[in-house]
């Protein structure tokens, strides 16, 4: 057993090279007891910081700390039990039904608890004699998202996993995902290109493009801090340089990103949502 950690996940300076990407010195803490959505475009590594987190990838350089272990040593395998993932690709065998995943799983997790699986599966109105290469994209996600919430863990790891879900059960995946981490010690990393879900859940935002984490923030900071300010030609020339974190060249008119604590008052900021911030900075980033 180890000790309740204050941070869930702690990566410091962790680069990971592949011969034509490269995640670049990712620096990331995820607070126990809170909800971090990862977003990033397509290719932007985030399914490689997971893999890095979980210790399946091997880092190039720098250190992760998972539930406070060190994933390299050996001491983390017992941390795994205590970790719920699902990866963007479902993976139970072909044959396989929802009752004999549940055999599997009574073996190999030490807390599997049947009876919230099986809860898990009426909720999500799995057959539970259906094969699971009969599933659809949405029923094998269901299921891994059952299976990673019934072994009791402490850290779920979602990597897309509620794409290809309709609107009504991810709202419900998400109510599920909050009311896990009401426990405390309970944290969720998830990653997602649905990003108004992540806005709806998440307490920190990590953006992740082309490899470089752009920022790791809370989220409420975010939407204090930046702001949509449309400006003409003339009007832009009055805002200070450091003020603009992203601009966008409308028909009549040039959209700013802007920080709100660096531009005067007298400006009409509109609020700016995650996904917009996001779209501005990456880019910017270009
Ligand atoms: N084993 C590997 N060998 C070489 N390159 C790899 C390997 N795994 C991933 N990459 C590359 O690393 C980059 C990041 O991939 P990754 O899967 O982490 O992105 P992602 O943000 O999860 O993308 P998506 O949203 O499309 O799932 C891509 O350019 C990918 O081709």
């Amino acid at each position: 057993m180890y000790e309740t950690q204050t941070n869930a996940i702690e990566m410091k300076h962790v680069t990971k090279k592949y011969a034509s990407f490269q995640l670049e010195d990712v620096s990331l803490t995820l607070p126990s007891g809170c909800i971090m959505g990862l977003v990033g475009e397509n290719g932007a590594g985030k399914s490689t910081t997971i893999g890095l987190i979980m210790g399946s990838i091997r880092r190039d350089a720098g250190e992760i700390f998972v539930l406070g272990q060190d994933n390299t040593k050996k001491e983390f395998d017992a941390v795994k039990e205590d970790i719920g993932v699902v990866l963007d690709e479902a993976y139970f065998p072909e044959v396989l039904n929802a009752v004999n995943v549940n055999q599997i799983m009574k073996h190999t997790y030490q807390r599997w608890d049947e009876k919230q699986y099986f809860d898990y599966i009426k909720h999500f109105s799995l057959e539970e004699k259906k094969m699971f290469k009969d599933y659809s994209r949405g029923m094998k996600m269901k299921l891994a998202i059952a299976v990673a919430l019934s072994h009791k863990p402490k850290l779920l790891i979602l990597d897309e996993a509620t794409s290809g879900l309709d609107p009504i059960i991810r709202d419900e995946i998400l109510e599920i995902f909050n009311e896990f981490t009401r426990e405390e010690d309970h944290t969720v990393l998830l990653s997602s290109h649905i990003i108004s879900d992540l806005e709806k859940i998440s307490d920190y935002i990590a953006f992740l493009h082309q490899g470089k984490l752009l920022f790791c923030e809370e989220k409420d900071r975010l939407l204090e801090e930046y702001g949509i300010l449309q400006v003409t030609e003339e009007e832009e020339k009055d805002i200070p340089k450091e003020a603009i974190a992203g601009r966008k060249q409308g028909k009549y008119a040039t959209e700013l990103l802007v920080k709100r604590s660096k531009i005067s008052d007298a400006f009409e900021i509109e609020c700016a949502g995650i996904e917009d911030i996001v779209l501005f900075l990456a880019r910017k980033g270009e």
